[in-house]
């Protein structure tokens, strides 16, 4: 499959996913937080919500699983020996080269996914309170966060917690190896000076062919945002881009990513977060201009009147409803603003953000259950504007929704 991503909202073509397994639960609720949880989740039951996702997802587009990508990039033997070198050489974990070289791809893969024990073969470790040499990747179905597709390009994530480094590079491997996906990968490692430099996909919006918007907060830094910036003048095609900035707040862990205040869901519509995307407040916005090789860079009102000036013109559709500051922050809280749109005006997020999915359908969109969708009670040709509900009670705990779950590799192309 050709990579391409021209926007957030072209129809859903290809998109790779990776279904929770044990490693989501290869946690207590003493280390949840270095595992970047804010509780810690029941399997079983993440599992039949995440079920609903691909459920839904199968019926309109290609689905990757990571697992499966990873096995297959895994089978070429000196692929299998570099990946392996690079991650224990990130992990610093050189001694267990040997160990996971002798391991098939499918039992490789599930230790790089789920964590390989600890072997308690030494004084160290047998004293040690880890569990494991190589920790379970808690994170990974959050698809969106460790690879970026951009165009015709992927830009691989940097990661702002060390948790979740293996996930990018294991991401950069699948798209370089795996035989499924023609692209070609950039690595912000690549950058001279990346020690500032981080960059999570949760935080880079792709607004237009021409156009993104980025987060800016404890995920995704202002290097991080310049490199992209050093690219883009890099570009042989001298066309006008846009980089459209939206500070975000570090804490509550609620905000660690723009998708989480702001999604776009259709030509003339967006999800808002009001207090951090519309009302008056301390986080900047800015508009970066390059053209013909000039940066121009200003601070604007708002994500809304930047897209307004470069003729995309969107109406905000308030999280939580307009009536209730409190209920705006509960479903803020799970998600309520983090949406994945399978095409233009048609979009998936948590059953569980009522308020929420009242006022989009006051704007229009049919609230359709996941459940009809995949015991084909209901058949999404047949609807135009909608959103399809998924459960969600133990997948939010994670930190995130339906965009951060999902890592789009193509889209049909919008005409604008
Ligand atoms: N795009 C997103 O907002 N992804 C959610 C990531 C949650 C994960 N627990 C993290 O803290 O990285």
């Amino acid at each position: 499959m050709e990579i391409n991503v021209s926007s957030e909202f072209g129809t859903l073509e290809g998109v790779i996913l990776h279904s929770p397994g044990a490693e989501v639960e290869n946690m207590t609720p003493e280390n949840a937080q270095r595992a970047l949880y804010s509780d810690i989740l029941n399997l079983s039951i993440a599992k039949k919500e995440y079920q609903q996702v691909i459920g839904v997802l199968s019926k309109v587009a290609q689905t990757f699983e990571v697992r499966d990508l990873l096995t297959q990039t895994l089978s070429t033997p000196s692929v299998k020996e570099e990946l392996i070198r690079d991650l224990c050489a990130a992990e610093k974990q050189y001694q267990l080269v040997d160990e996971l070289l002798e391991l098939s791809p499918e039992a490789l893969s599930k230790a790089l996914i789920e964590g390989l024990p600890l072997k308690r073969n030494n004084l160290t470790t047998f004293l040690s309170e880890d569990r494991y040499s190589l920790h379970p990747l808690f994170n990974f179905y959050f698809t969106r966060d460790a690879s970026i597709s951009i165009n015709n390009k992927v830009l691989i994530g940097k990661m702002a917690n060390k948790v979740r480094d293996r996930e990018a590079i294991i991401m950069e491997a699948i798209f370089n190896h795996s035989g499924t996906f023609t692209t070609s990968t950039i690595n912000p490692y690549i950058a001279q000076d990346n020690k500032h430099i981080s960059i999570e996909g949760g935080d880079v919006l792709i607004a237009r062919e021409d156009v993104l918007i980025i987060g800016n907060g404890c995920r995704t830094t202002s290097q991080g945002i310049d490199f992209i910036l050093s690219r883009i003048l890099q570009r042989s095609d001298k066309s006008r881009f846009h980089i459209i900035v939206q500070e975000l707040p570090h804490t509550p862990e609620s905000f660690i990513h723009l998708d989480m205040v702001f999604t776009l869901l259709d030509f003339n519509k967006c999800m808002v977060y009001e207090p951090i995307i519309l009302d008056n407040n301390k986080y900047q916005t800015v508009h970066i201009t390059v053209d013909n090789n000039k940066v121009n860079i200003r601070a604007v009102d708002n994500i809304l009147t930047a897209l307004h000036s470069l003729g995309m013109d969107l109406e905000p559709i308030i999280c939580g409803g307009t009536k209730d500051r409190w209920i705006q922050e509960r479903e803020q809280w799970h998600s309520g603003a983090n949406f994945f749109a399978l095409g233009p005006g048609k979009v998936m997020g948590y059953a569980r953000n009522v308020y929420t999915l009242e006022e989009m359908n006051k704007h229009g969109f049919e609230i359709i259950k996941a459940k009809d969708v995949i015991t084909n009670h209901i058949d999404l040709n047949a609807h135009h504007k909608y959103v399809v509900a998924i459960d969600g009670s133990e997948l939010p705990r994670g930190g995130g929704g339906a965009r951060c779950m999902t890592m789009p590799v193509r889209r049909k192309k919008i005409n604008w």
